[in-house]
């Protein structure tokens, strides 16, 4: 591929079309690819400031910053990127993109295809590696030729390890966060419970909905199961125990019903069921001579982390990394579980300052 096109930014967004075709590693073709990215700071001449941000599975570009167009949340870690933080604009060039098979600007089954229908179920299969060979792409435009640092959390923190054992004279150092180098089988287990949930509404039609009628009510059951994956039992019941509330709801299924219905509002459904299959086939071992071989091709300094009450990713997954690369697991201590890593940002923030110091 060459010749990248510029698209008109919105809001804080901006767009970068990536001329054809992009072929998946399993199969199947894009004619072309549009990221949506934002960046934070100014590129130093030497080029040698530059942080990439991963995000999770339904966070997107707008790494910091209040909502507005293009973005239904506000910033997602603004605590590490603002004045005075560990990527403070003053000092790196933060760069976020919205990851391939999105539904936030970057191409993705919501997005039309040529034809002027959309991808839907005709979207091909994309993995972690096409994701990272994509935003290898918006490096190589963007005049990045290597990251200062990458980081990211959770599915952020595939895409953070994929570029370090894929392009590894790319990544000076890579932060890995509240995540995994191969999926395990719990993790399989949940996504595609999730996955069919979404199936088993009818208004999902093999994928090939109408965004006026998209499977809300699967997406929303599939959030529901996953946010409980995304919290710690303790913390659960210390908020909510077994209370009801007057409108003779359990407090714990209320809250479950307010998160199903913000994701629904505004995520795409074949997204979700896109990026989740893309963490089920997550293997960074795979076609490279297993976990630990793969891991031996990184260069970048590392710090790997994880959260002490993740049942998600629990931090076995994360020291079976940190044991690799021969560094000390660096735990958070949460009440919080998996969300722990969007939510300790002090903590991330602090052990972030160490790893760029
Ligand atoms: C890495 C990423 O990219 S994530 C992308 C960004 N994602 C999002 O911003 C939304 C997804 N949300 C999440 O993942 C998580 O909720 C987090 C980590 C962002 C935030 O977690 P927390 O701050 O702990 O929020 P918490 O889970 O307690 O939920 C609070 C909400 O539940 C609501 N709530 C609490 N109790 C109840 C109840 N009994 N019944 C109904 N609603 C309830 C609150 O009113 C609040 O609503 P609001 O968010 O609309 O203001
Ligand atoms: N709360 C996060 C959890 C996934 O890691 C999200 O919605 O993306």
């Amino acid at each position: 591929m060459g010749g990248w096109v510029e698209g008109d930014p919105v809001g804080d967004r901006r767009f970068l079309d990536l001329p054809g075709p992009f072929e998946p590693e399993r199969g199947g073709r894009l004619p072309g690819v549009r990221i949506a990215y934002e960046t934070w700071g100014t590129l130093a001449p030497g080029g040698d400031n530059a942080v990439l941000v991963e995000h999770a599975l339904t966070g997107d570009s707008h790494v910091t910053g209040s909502a507005g167009p293009g973005h239904p949340t506000p910033g997602w870690w603004s605590g590490l990127v603002a004045p005075g933080a560990a990527l403070d604009p003053a000092r790196f060039f933060v760069v976020c993109a919205n990851v391939l098979g999105g539904c936030q600007g970057t191409t993705g089954p919501s997005s039309r295809a040529p034809d002027g229908r959309r991808w839907g179920a005709r979207f091909p299969e994309v993995t972690v590696g096409d994701q990272v060979r994509a935003e290898e792409a918006l490096a190589d435009t963007l005049g990045i030729d290597r990251w200062a640092c990458v980081i990211g959390g959770s599915m952020g923190g595939m895409r953070a390890l994929e570029w370090a054992v894929a392009l590894p004279s790319r990544v000076d150092t890579l932060f890995f966060l509240a995540s995994a180098a191969v999926s395990s089988a719990d993790q399989i287990g949940t996504q595609t419970t999730q996955q069919a949930a979404i199936r088993a509404d009818a208004r999902w039609s093999g994928g090939d909905y109408p965004l006026h009628a998209a499977p809300e009510d699967g997406l929303g059951i599939a959030r529901r199961i996953a946010h409980l994956t995304y919290r710690s039992a303790l913390e659960l019941d210390a908020r909510f125990g077994s209370r009801v509330q007057e409108d003779h709801r359990f407090a714990v299924a209320s809250y479950l019903e307010h998160h199903a219905g913000k994701l629904a509002r505004r995520f795409d459904a074949g997204s979700y069921v896109l990026l989740t299959e893309a963490m089920n086939s997550w293997d960074v071992g795979r076609g490279r001579g297993g976990v630990e071989a793969a891991l031996g091709r990184i260069t970048a300094r590392a710090l790997v982390a994880g959260v002490d009450t993740d049942r998600l990713y629990p931090p076995e997954q994360q020291q079976r990394v940190a044991d690799a690369l021969g560094v000390p697991l660096r735990l958070i201590s949460s009440p919080y579980g998996h969300d722990g890593f969007l939510l300790e940002t002090a903590a991330v923030d602090g052990l972030l300052r160490e790893l760029l110091a």
